[in-house]
């Protein structure tokens, strides 16, 4: 590999991702939301996008502060990189909300998949330099396609919908779309 494609790379991993976490960013987000669309539209695999919201996390930063703050991020970052399937994706939405994708699960499944991500995030506290243990929970939002939503706007909607319910009822859950709502 030349230098120059070695920095042409760099140069495209850096535009994929987000600066403070390394996940894929909100373009990166967009574009394989529509690609797996499309796969989908042709193949018939379901797939499930989920909307993850760290709770109270404000109060991390006021109690820490900001630094702190980023470093509990970077760190929940890599705790569900770790606990992902090989083809899920996590994509960091902005500030303390995250998207994943799961592709190829049926309905129940990818709730359970979303279920197990919960609880090991509550389960793995965060361990800060000073020896400081954090334990952070989330709410999640759950929406399927072709169940809730052909497009990619119609899919993140719901599954946003989908958290502020799992907000509402208590945190630290997970709440499927229902066309209710
Ligand atoms: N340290 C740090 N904080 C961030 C970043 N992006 C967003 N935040 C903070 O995340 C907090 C989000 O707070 P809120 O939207 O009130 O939500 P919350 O406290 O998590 O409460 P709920 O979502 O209702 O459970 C705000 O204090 C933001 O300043 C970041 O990149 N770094």
């Amino acid at each position: 590999m030349t230098d120059q494609v070695a920095l042409q790379e760099r140069l495209e991993n850096q535009a994929a991702r987000d600066e403070l976490t390394g996940a894929f960013n909100r373009r990166v987000c967009h574009e394989i939301l529509e690609q797996q669309i499309a796969t989908s539209r042709i193949n018939g695999e379901p797939f499930a996008v989920v909307f993850v919201d760290i709770d109270y996390f404000k109060a991390i930063n006021d109690q820490y502060g900001h630094r702190v703050g980023d470093i509990v991020l970077q760190a929940f970052v890599s705790k569900m990189e770790e606990h992902l399937r090989e083809n899920d994706l996590l994509f960091r939405w902005g500030g303390e909300e995250f998207l994943v994708l799961l592709p190829d699960l049926d309905e129940a499944k990818q709730y359970r998949v979303a279920e197990k991500l919960c609880k090991t995030i509550e389960r793995n506290r965060i361990t800060l330099a000073d020896q400081t243990e954090i334990t952070l929970t989330v709410s999640m939002g759950v929406s399927t396609y072709p169940a809730h939503g052909s497009t990619r706007d119609q899919l993140i909607e719901k599954a946003d919908i989908a958290m502020y319910r799992a907000k509402a009822n208590g945190r630290n859950r997970v709440e499927l779309y229902s066309d209710s709502e």
